[in-house]
């Protein structure tokens, strides 16, 4: 593999560097999943449903970053649900985590090139929306990416068209089709109460929002907050895959000046792990929906 960023006027892996560690991935498995899933904070009990699995541990992956956050475990997964292969990622990288934003959404290329047509991402949220409720899930129908506002875009740096385009329009990210698709299934199995359809936007973290923040959130128009998938989404698209997103509601925020609730990360953990097996039960019922 040649050595990652050994060259200065390039910002991240090679083209190069990126299909040695799909390489190494598609070693460990005879499966060729077109379907690719990113479990959110404490929301890979998805994985539990996988079948013939095969794990590779991203420390085992030369070059590849590990994940640092309670709820992440750091490995892929490969295996069949519902028949259907696939190709799990059990822990994300985040930019708080000290990663520039060129590493967080790096898994993304590897698993275009490991054939990944369709990124399915989760995450946790929380709701700025008043009409939400803990435990609800929001369809992802569109995002605000804050940091790549204020200069802290995944795409930065020099661009290789092998990866795609320089300028990349992010209008339309996430599939409509499978946007109905997913709200259909939910609704079929009873769930319409829950469903939503909203913004995500995208903060740097760590730090949860103070109330102006939040204030400030709600006025941009969006509906969830948090620190994740819009550097995959936006990877995702400049590498011509569909792209679907879903956020679990794990609190609502603070709106309120002087109130006392803190929402803290084991908070968070708590409401996806209840939520975990209808999720898991949702979203083996939608991969069978996906060509
Ligand atoms: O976005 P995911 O990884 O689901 O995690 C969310 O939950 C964590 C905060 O508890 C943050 O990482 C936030 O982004
Ligand atoms: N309030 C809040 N809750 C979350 N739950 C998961 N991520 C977040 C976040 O960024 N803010």
């Amino acid at each position: 593999m040649a050595a990652i960023n050994s060259d200065l006027s390039v910002i991240g892996y090679t083209f190069e560097d990126i299909q040695a560690m799909a390489s190494e991935v598609l070693k460990h498995s005879t499966l060729r999943p077109k379907i690719g899933i990113i479990c959110g904070t404490g929301l890979d009990g998805i994985a539990e449903a996988v079948e013939n699995q095969t794990v590779v541990s991203y420390d085992s992956i030369p070059g590849f970053p590990v994940s640092t956050v309670k709820g992440h475990s750091g490995h892929f997964v490969f295996g069949t649900l519902q028949g259907k292969a696939v190709l799990l990622m059990r822990g994300r990288l985040h930019y708080y985590e000290g990663y520039p934003m060129w590493k967080v959404a790096m898994p993304v290329r590897v698993m275009k090139a490991v054939g990944i047509e369709t990124l399915l991402v989760t995450n946790a949220a929380g709701g700025l929306n008043p009409d939400y409720k803990t435990g609800d899930l929001m369809v992802i129908k569109d995002h605000i990416d804050l940091p790549g506002l204020t200069g802290e875009c995944v795409l930065i740096g020099k661009n290789d068209e092998r990866f795609g385009p320089r300028f990349l329009a992010t209008n339309g990210t996430y599939d409509k089709d499978l946007r109905q698709k997913f709200m259909e299934v939910v609704a079929e199995m009873g769930h319409a109460d829950i469903i939503k359809e909203g913004v995500y936007i995208m903060i740097g973290g760590p730090t949860f929002s103070s109330t102006a923040e939040v204030r400030v959130l709600r006025m941009f128009g969006a509906d969830a907050v948090g620190m994740s998938t819009v550097p995959e989404a936006v990877v995702g698209r400049h590498s011509s895959m569909r792209v679907f997103g879903v956020s679990l509601i794990t609190d609502m925020v603070d709106f309120e000046d002087g109130s006392q609730f803190q929402v803290t990360h084991d908070d968070v953990l708590k409401v996806a792990h209840q939520r975990a097996q209808l999720m898991k039960k949702m979203f083996l019922k939608f991969v069978q929906f996906i060509d």
